[in-house]
């Protein structure tokens, strides 16, 4: 026992890169010297030709440099292993957030099941709070947490009872076995759930709340107040006051307090999103239960791994290391990725690789859920060296047991004007003004002395709900990646703005993640006109037959082997890395083009960052779609515009150069081999592209007017080109 208690409550595998690893690194630098080589000593002489060279270069030098980027952080990995649990009757308390904004976007169902699991986690239950920020301040969303709070009175019992994995009543009845003995409570309590589905949904459907359930819960609010998801006034309930010995479960136990609420919303006060929600629940729960550690989750995100506290805590609380962790972060996880995952969604090579490097870099950043908090951290304290708390002892709040006091209390701190002429969402808690808050919100804590660490299960702590067509994938990523160069811009230029705290491996590993939108403008450039030069009969590379086509050909083929590589060690499939390919290119000449683009905006005063909110259902015969892998491009946007006009232009090339070659000009096959390779190349990744404007007949094919516009706009330069 003695000595087991003096053993770290972690440990930490760091994996360093082996011979063959370094090898890859070293030949390909090689081969990129030997093109920048022949690209300055081979500069031709025409004025168009001279520039188009000149343009490729900078695109070269550019991908060189992300990708040296992208190699430090692969340098060295760490897994972390062997967490042990002793701390059994000194847990602290936990204050778990789950945020919902928009009751049609995120039904409410979704939202109860992800509370149920949240509530049912393996921890002592008077040491959890629960608190659900729902930002549309909805009554549908409201009528599902009375709901859940009635439920955990039946659920949390028959968790424990029957050892119940994941927690989440629709994900365990979806695929449970019905267990042999005891049938009987294990069905009502099913019966029980599918009854509350039921009425939850049907309300949904109904977009209002039945005058018998109003009566039925008149308490609680007034119902007919009737709120917009623009303006409303704070709504606080606490549903369930776990220190009220009112409040038990089925077998008599305490619950875990459950905490609803709708901050105010006025047009004339910006709410920042999710930011703001954050920031209500950091202050409304200092009041209510003021846990020392903070866990939030989307509430799409629900558990599925009922020892994630006790896991994440042994961080926080290892006698060694643990004063320093300002966060525990989880990799996101999604439960409905397809086999061949069409969109390249799945995160996998960053959940499995990437992280793992930041890691080992100095902490995986912030990414909005799944994440452990110190409540310290993340309301703005510095690390200073030798600092030490005791989290088994810290003073909980001796909390006021009447909830109605509470809530006349708490409700101020939730007030749009409560905020006005404080630190907040500056050097207190989530950042405002950017559209990954989360992103930099935890840069922040890291530059204020933090270590952030990654903890990753093998039964992954959660999982959510990914995008289910290509446009909402493209949409969600173009938040990211405009919030992320956003980021990149404020901290890293012109002063390296705080940044001299963190490891100057982490700065540049972040830069893997920041600098995603700055590279579309090279992208673009390396899908367009080498195709363009191809039409005029302009060179740009070494023709086939010369050893100088060698480095060029070794450094793209190598590149994309390790790149495959990497996507099957990750679980992957052939088919899905080839969807990855063509997803990451419609990514950085559509999303991230759009990113630079907002925050050339943004910089010139034009617009504000959003936040457009990912659709969490879609219809049924779109989501049939996405489970058959057939790709969705059944609505209007812009960012198609870009995609099918790049791919029709690459068509038209392609076509006019095989007319060629078969009209005898075999030749061009080796003066032009990587021009036309990539030109084939762009067309073959795009065909479900061609398939979507020609062929498909279904609701998810291009919509007339894209194909119209990107037609003519195609047609276009094409004919510049040609002429
Ligand atoms: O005004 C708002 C907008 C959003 N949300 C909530 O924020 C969460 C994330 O929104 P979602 O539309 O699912 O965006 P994602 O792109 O999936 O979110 C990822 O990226 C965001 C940053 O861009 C992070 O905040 C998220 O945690 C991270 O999962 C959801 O629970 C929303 O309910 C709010 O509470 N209020
Ligand atoms: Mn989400």
């Amino acid at each position: 026992m003695g000595r087991s208690s003096s053993l770290p409550l972690f440990e930490t595998k760091s994996s360093r890169r082996r011979l063959l690893f370094k090898f890859y690194l070293a030949s390909v630098l090689v081969a990129i010297c030997l093109i920048w080589a022949y690209r300055i000593s081979y500069l031709p002489e025409g004025l168009l030709q001279r520039w188009a060279w000149i343009g490729l270069f900078i695109a070269e030098v550019w991908f060189t440099f992300y990708w040296i980027v992208t190699q430090v952080l692969r340098w060295n990995l760490t897994f972390r292993d062997r967490l042990s649990q002793r701390y059994e009757k000194h847990l602290p308390g936990i204050d778990i957030f789950v945020c919902t904004a928009d009751p049609v976007l995120e039904p409410p169902i979704m939202v109860f099941n992800t509370v149920l699991s949240v509530m049912a986690y393996d921890y002592p239950p008077e040491k959890l709070n629960i608190y659900l920020s729902d930002d549309g301040g909805s009554d549908l969303t409201f009528y599902a947490m009375l709901e859940a709070s009635k439920f955990s009175k039946y659920w949390l019992p028959f968790c424990k009872k029957f050892n119940v994995e994941p927690r989440s009543p629709e994900a365990y009845f979806r695929s449970a076995v019905e267990p042999d003995n005891k049938v009987k409570e294990w069905l009502f309590i099913k019966e029980v759930y599918l009854d509350m589905k039921n009425r939850i949904e049907s309300t949904s459907k109904l977009g209002k709340v039945s005058d018998e359930i109003r009566k039925e819960h008149k308490g609680f609010r007034d119902w007919d107040f009737v709120s917009s998801r623009r303006d409303h006034q704070t709504i606080l309930e606490i549903l369930i006051n776990g220190r009220d010995p009112k409040f038990v479960d089925s077998e008599g136990q305490t619950l875990p307090t459950f905490v609803y609420l709708a901050r105010e919303k006025r047009p004339q006060y910006p709410h920042h999103f999710k930011a703001g929600a954050m920031n209500s629940l950091i202050r409304v729960s200092s009041s209510v239960s003021n846990s020392p550690i903070i866990l939030n989750v989307d509430c799409d995100m629900y558990s599925n791994n009922a020892n994630s506290i006790r896991n994440a805590l042994c961080f926080f609380m290892d006698d060694e290391k643990g004063h320093e962790i300002g966060y525990v972060q989880s990799p996101q996880a999604f439960e409905n990725i397809t086999k061949n995952d069409l969109y390249g969604n799945s995160l996998h090579v960053s959940a499995e690789v990437e992280i793992a490097g930041l890691d080992a870099n100095g902490g995986p950043p912030y990414f909005g859920t799944g994440c452990f908090h110190r409540r310290e951290a993340l309301c703005g304290k510095q690390y200073i060296k030798g600092y030490k708390v005791d989290l088994k002892k810290v003073d909980e709040k001796t909390v006021e047991v009447n909830s109605k006091k509470l809530e006349e209390v708490s409700k101020v701190l939730a007030s749009c004007s409560y905020e006005n002429d404080t630190e907040w969402g500056k050097e207190m808690g989530l950042k405002y003004g950017y559209a990954t808050e989360d992103v930099m919100t935890g840069l922040c804590i890291q530059c204020r002395g933090w270590r952030s660490i990654n903890y990753n299960p093998e039964r992954k702590a959660f999982l959510g709900v990914a995008p289910t067509t290509l446009l909402q994938s493209l949409v969600q990523h173009k938040r990211w990646a405009e919030g992320n160069l956003h980021i990149f811009l404020s901290k890293y230029c012109p002063f390296l703005h705080g940044l001299r705290k963190i490891p100057f491996k982490l700065q540049v590993s972040y830069c893997t993640y920041l600098l995603w939108a700055a590279n579309s403008l090279a992208t673009l450039y390396y899908v367009s006109v080498p195709s363009i030069c191809l039409l005029r009969g302009i060179s740009l590379f070494p023709q086939a037959s010369n050893p100088w086509f060698q480095p060029f050909a070794y450094a793209m083929l190598s590149n994309r082997i390790y790149g495959l590589g990497e996507f099957v060690w990750c679980d992957g499939t052939f088919h899905g890395w080839w969807n990855d390919q063509r997803i990451w290119l419609f990514k950085r000449t559509s999303s991230y083009f759009f990113a630079s683009a907002d925050n050339v905006l943004r910089l010139l005063g034009f617009t504000k960052s959003a936040f457009a909110i990912t659709a969490k259902v879609v219809d049924e015969d779109v989501s049939k779609r996405y489970e058959q892998e057939v790709m969705e491009f059944g609505s209007q946007s812009p960012v198609f515009n870009i995609i099918v006009t790049l791919a029709l232009f690459n068509m038209f090339c392609f076509l006019g150069v095989m007319k060629r070659i078969v009209f005898s000009q075999t030749k061009i096959l080796d003066e032009f081999a990587v021009q036309i390779i990539l030109c084939g190349l762009l067309v073959i990744i795009n065909m479900p592209v061609y398939e979507a404007l020609f062929f498909r007949k279904d609701k998810g094919r291009m919509p007339t007017s894209v194909t119209c516009k990107s037609v003519v706009f195609a047609l276009l330069v094409y004919s510049i080109a040609v002429c």
